[in-house]
């Protein structure tokens, strides 16, 4: 079942929470909604649900506009980042009840819950009551009783953020693979851009009350519309620096870039995402540009923290452990996979996979 948000809006007496959502969800689609606490994501997932109204725009369920339907007819579940369980009823009741209120056959029942409780490995705490739970085995009840139920929507509200980071990888493999198994259409709530990126077809990024960029992981890592959305996703983070600076620095070290940027951009500031990976780090060569200030070690890879000589720092990842000392000299260079924002944060131009610009490469220019 689809989905489709026009123009929704939503805001509490004066205050704007979020102006003019659209995106159209389809059938069977894993969908993320990320950004950080506060921007709106579950206010737009209880938008959805029904739980609380729309200020303005039209919510289409199954292509049906839903704008007034009760919550219990819009044929989606969800899960809570509260849980929602019911106290006085044991593990298995709780699964069960939506099942029950809909005077399902008790085998069918019976059967479904037992799944859902096999797939969360809570099969042997079936007969506990949620206060008999840990946070996160109490988590796992409302995910089964999610999975318990047949609605072919599901909305998710940050269900992994009380469990401990193996179980979390877990169910997300374990979520996705349901997700794909039942053909659920799934919206799931996220502050995690790991969550996003590992689990989602395509993610919402929201900001600032508005929609920053839709798109599927590889897109929004890659091709980054603004440098929000450029600096949310990838760790450690995306490097921004001045354009003139890093030129001047000799950072861009390919003359044929510096050609292209020269020439296919219009006079004015300009800024340069590079991912700490797309930087090239060397010890060894005669000439320099910058100074190591920090490392960090984090087992396959290094984070490298080094100050270039105009003062600006950047990021650098390299594989394994570095056997150099602080301050000690090194280049920094970036020849591919770099973004130029314009001085309104939005991304003007990417070049990808080290290829040259010329006229064949016009397409990858974008409309600030
Ligand atoms: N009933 C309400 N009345 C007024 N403002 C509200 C109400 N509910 C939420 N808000 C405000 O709406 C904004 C968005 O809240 P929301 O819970 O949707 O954010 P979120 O992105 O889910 O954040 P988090 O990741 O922290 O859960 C917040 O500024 C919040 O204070």
């Amino acid at each position: 079942m689809s989905i489709e948000l026009q123009e929704i809006t939503k805001s509490y007496a004066d205050n704007l929470i979020l102006r003019d959502v659209s995106v159209q969800i389809q059938t069977g689609e894993f969908f993320a909604i990320v950004g950080p606490s506060g921007c709106g994501k579950s206010t737009l997932l209880r938008m959805i649900a029904g739980l609380i109204p729309i200020s303005a725009g039209v919510l289409k369920i199954d292509q049906q506009v839903a704008n007034q339907l009760p919550p219990q007819q819009r044929k989606l579940t969800m899960v809570f980042q509260n849980y929602a369980l019911f106290p006085f009823l044991n593990v298995r009741d709780n699964v069960a009840f939506g099942l029950k209120a809909r005077k399902l056959n008790p085998i069918k029942i019976e059967r479904r819950v037992s799944e859902a409780l096999k797939l969360v490995n809570l099969s042997e705490f079936a007969e506990r009551k949620p206060r008999e739970l840990s946070g996160g085995q109490r988590q796992r009840v409302a995910l089964a009783r999610a999975i318990a139920s047949d609605a072919k929507i599901c909305l998710m509200d940050e269900p992994l953020s009380n469990l401990d980071a193996q179980l979390r990888g877990k169910m997300r493999s374990e979520i996705r693979e349901l997700q794909q198994r039942l053909g659920l259409t799934l919206i799931y709530v996220t502050h995690d851009q790991i969550e996003a990126m590992t689990m989602a077809d395509r993610i919402m990024v929201l900001n600032d009350q508005q929609v920053q960029q839709i798109g599927t992981p590889t897109e929004i890592y890659q091709r980054p519309q603004n440098t929000f959305v450029a600096g949310f996703f990838g760790t450690p983070r995306i490097n921004l620096l001045s354009v003139q600076h890093a030129v001047a620095a000799d950072l861009i070290v390919d003359e044929y870039l510096k050609v292209a940027l020269k020439d296919n951009l219009p006079a004015g500031n300009y800024y340069l995402g590079i991912r700490p990976n797309d930087l090239q780090a060397d010890f060894t060569s005669p000439t320099t540009n910058a100074a190591l200030r920090n490392l960090e070690y984090l087992g396959t890879q290094s984070v490298i923290h080094a100050q270039l000589d105009n003062d600006q720092l950047v990021r650098i990842t390299v594989d394994g452990k570095l056997d150099v000392g602080l301050n000690q000299r090194l280049l920094v260079t970036a020849r591919q996979n770099f973004i130029i924002f314009n001085d309104k944060q939005q991304a003007v131009l990417f070049a990808e996979g080290g290829e040259q610009f010329g006229a064949s490469n016009q397409q990858q220019f974008q409309q600030a």
